[in-house]
């Protein structure tokens, strides 16, 4: 073990078994976590060999293979809880992506939550036995974000009770779905449904694509891989193009639209009941935004608590850099980030399922402010964890860049969370049309309730405008830094709302107008969120009893919140001690920043980083690493320098 790293690790001032409790919910919960984690580790069938020495169709084979590999195991286990099987799965996936990625995050829960019971009696047996293997097919190479203008189309034949499916144009090819392109043997489909003459808009639709015996494509269907990306190799992110392929009417997921034998259509109670799936999954990935960063996090600290680098006093021994104010700098803040997500990723998870649970019920009421949020938090918690892993990666200098960093492939698989499931500028967008109505509402009177009530206030404090109203910040107390991000917040949707009615009062049109605000409205939506996290990590801190863990999570919420209004002054009244205020904090923090990356407690197998390991010897593992590159395998690679070196 590195002598600075056990250091770190007496120095802290809390229990890090006790705070990793807390992120797990209970001491039992840890207990099970790391036994199903075990399970994993200490299983030879699934030591594999470094995806990095790979290529990309061995990836995808080792993929398919640990992916099977894992539904046995899980059955021969009996793990059927949702969470235990995302534990055990985490763990045994580490730098592969699953090849039936897309099976479990998209097609089944949209079986779930669109079918009617009798297609659930149908479906899930054949999914949940991986008998059909699905994939989530909307998007098209012509259009992602603005669904509405998607082109396949699903006509409905009454002569046969059928659904025939075409893809009619270039633009209109299913292009992106995981799994698509070699994987699955059936997509949920969206397309335009056509009954009786007339588009209904779009609609989801269970198509076979593959033949369930010989995996062979199925007539009418052209099916393929997309070809490499940036990352996610071992995905085949595929295309899909249909032509006249029909399905039989049970085929539409008709728990709320419906087609009746003869063609006529039933409306939905609501029709973005479609949408479902992506708001979903859009608040999963706010979690997936804490563990991202959070892995950063651990593998920057715990590095720059082994690594040694200049000078800061002459002739003393170089210190470690996390000694240095800048390096703290640019850490300490992303660590506070990673704990806030993951208490905002713990509330959105609950959100979504008290919301659901009142929407299967036939209340509607909460589905804008569920979409909202939704849409609001994964753009904010993605873009705030891409730009923080970067930082991390850098912050490792020369090393950070090597694969077995851990760093770039952390990068390169998270980066597409701001685009997949609603582009995060477009996600924005919809949480401030959420806003403007509020604002909106709460001038009329009425009284709002739930993350946008400090809107009501406007009302109260009629007729001056919240924009006028000053801001006076104690610093050191958590509960006045709610109070100020509550103020930006109020303040910067009223500046986006004003936005719009003066362009409307240019007598131009409502979309123009929209457009033209678009910057404002943005910038609303962000404080919004920003104000939400701030508030959220403040109600945490009111369940801890534990008086160390207690100090050591205040300490970082200060910093998330002092550190937010530096990086957005111009919205906050410039406050002169913030910066002194943050320097001191950073030094608060320093004694536990090793302790508090622990408490994450991700295993050396999970991290997958030398520069990241618990035992901080990393030089040690960074040569064995290199020895195995596929390149040193031969003392002399290519004989062209070979003949080069023997003409000279
Ligand atoms: C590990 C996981 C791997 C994931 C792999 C990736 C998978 C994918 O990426 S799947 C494809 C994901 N695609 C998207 O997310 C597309 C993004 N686009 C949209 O969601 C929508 O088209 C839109 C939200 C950008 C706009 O929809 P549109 O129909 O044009 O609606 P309007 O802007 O006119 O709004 C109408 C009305 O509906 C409300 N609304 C929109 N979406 C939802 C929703 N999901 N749930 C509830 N309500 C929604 C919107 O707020 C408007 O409300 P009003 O203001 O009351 O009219
Ligand atoms: C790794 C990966 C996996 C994916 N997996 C799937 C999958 O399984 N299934 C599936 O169906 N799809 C999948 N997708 C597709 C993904 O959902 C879309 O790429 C995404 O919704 C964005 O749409 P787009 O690509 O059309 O971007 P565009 O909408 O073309 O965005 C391009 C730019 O235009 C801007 N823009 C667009 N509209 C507006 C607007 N109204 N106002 C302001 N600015 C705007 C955006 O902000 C962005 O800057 C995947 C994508 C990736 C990268």
């Amino acid at each position: 073990m590195n002598p600075d790293i056990c250091r770190e690790r007496e120095n802290a001032t809390f229990n890090t078994e006790t705070l990793t409790n807390m992120l797990d919910g209970s001491a039992e919960k840890t207990r099970r976590r790391r036994e199903i984690e075990s399970l994993v580790i200490n299983d030879p069938d699934f030591q594999h060999d470094d995806p990095n020495f790979m290529s990309r169709s061995e990836r995808y084979d080792a993929a398919v293979k640990k992916s099977s590999q894992m539904i046995m195991k899980l059955r021969d286990y009996g793990i059927s809880d949702p969470e235990e099987i995302y534990f055990y799965k985490r763990t045994a996936r580490r730098t592969f992506h699953e090849a039936f990625g897309l099976h479990y995050t998209m097609f089944l829960p949209t079986l779930y939550s669109q079918c009617t019971p009798e297609q659930q009696k149908k479906w899930l047996p054949l999914a949940e036995n991986f008998k059909a293997l699905g994939t989530y097919a909307q998007t098209e190479l012509g259009h992602g974000t603005h669904i509405r203008k998607l082109e396949t189309t699903a006509t409905y034949d009454p002569s046969t009770q059928e659904f025939v499916l075409n893809c009619p144009t270039v633009s209109s090819i299913k292009w992106w779905p995981g799994g698509l392109g070699k994987t699955s043997n059936h997509a949920i489909v969206l397309a335009q449904l056509y009954t009786l003459g007339k588009c209904h808009g779009l609609h989801a639709f269970i198509v076979p694509i593959r033949c369930m015996k010989t995996h062979q494509p199925l007539p009418g269907v052209t099916v393929g891989d997309i070809g490499p990306k940036f990352g996610f190799e071992e995905v085949d992110n595929g295309y899909l193009k249909l032509e006249n392929v029909r399905i039989p009417r049970e085929n539409m997921l008709m728990k709320y639209a419906q087609v009746e034998p003869d063609g006529s259509y039933l409306k939905p109670p609501s029709d973005k009941l479609t949408y479902g799936t992506m708001v979903f999954i859009r608040a999963m990935i706010v979690g997936e935004s804490a563990r991202a960063l959070s892995k950063s996090c651990t593998i920057a600290i715990r590095y720059s608590a082994v690594r040694h680098q200049s000078e800061l006093r002459p002739g003393e021994p170089e210190p470690q850099i996390l000694d240095y104010q800048a390096q703290q700098y640019k850490l300490f803040p992303l660590l506070a980030a990673a704990y806030a997500f993951t208490f905002v990723g713990q509330y959105m998870s609950d959100t979504y399922h008290r919301i659901t649970g009142h929407i299967n019920q036939g209340d509607f009421s909460q589905l804008p402010e569920l979409h909202a949020l939704a849409a609001g938090l994964k753009a904010f918690t993605t873009w705030t964890a891409n730009a923080g892993i970067e930082v991390c990666r850098m912050a490792c200098g020369g090393h950070g860049y090597l694969c077995c960093s851990g760093l770039p492939d952390i990068y390169v698989t998270f980066t597409p969370t701001c685009t997949y499931e609603g582009e995060n500028t477009v996600m924005m967008l919809q949480t401030a049309r959420f806003l403007v109505k509020c604002y909106r509402q709460a001038r009329e009177g009425q009284q709002l309730s739930g993350t946008v009530s400090y809107l009501n206030e406007q009302q109260r404090l009629q007729p001056q405008p919240v924009s006028s109203r000053p801001t006076v910040v104690n610093i050191n107390d958590l509960a006045s830094l709610v109070e100020a991000y509550k103020l930006r917040a109020a303040k910067l949707v009223e500046v986006a709302a004003k936005s719009l009615q003066g362009e409307l009062q240019r007598s131009i049109s409502q979309e123009d107008a929209w457009n033209n605000s678009s910057i404002e409205l943005v910038r609303a939506s962000d404080a919004h969120c920003h104000y939400v996290v701030v508030e959220l990590f403040a109600a945490k801190l009111s369940e801890i009893s534990d008086t160390a863990v207690h100090s050591v999570l205040n300490t970082l919420a200060l910093l998330y919140a002092l550190h937010g209004i530096t990086l957005n002054s111009g919205d906050f009244l410039q406050l002169s001690q913030i910066t002194q205020r943050i320097k001191a904090l950073l030094v608060e923090i320093r004694p536990n920043a090793v302790a508090l990356v622990d408490s994450f407690d991700y295993n050396d197998e999970m991290l997958n980083s030398v520069l990241g390991r618990y035992d901080g010897n990393v030089y040690e593992s960074m040569f064995e690493w290199a020895k195995r590159s596929p390149l040193n395998r031969t003392e002399v690679r290519s004989f062209i320098i070979f003949n080069i070196i023997q003409k000279k």
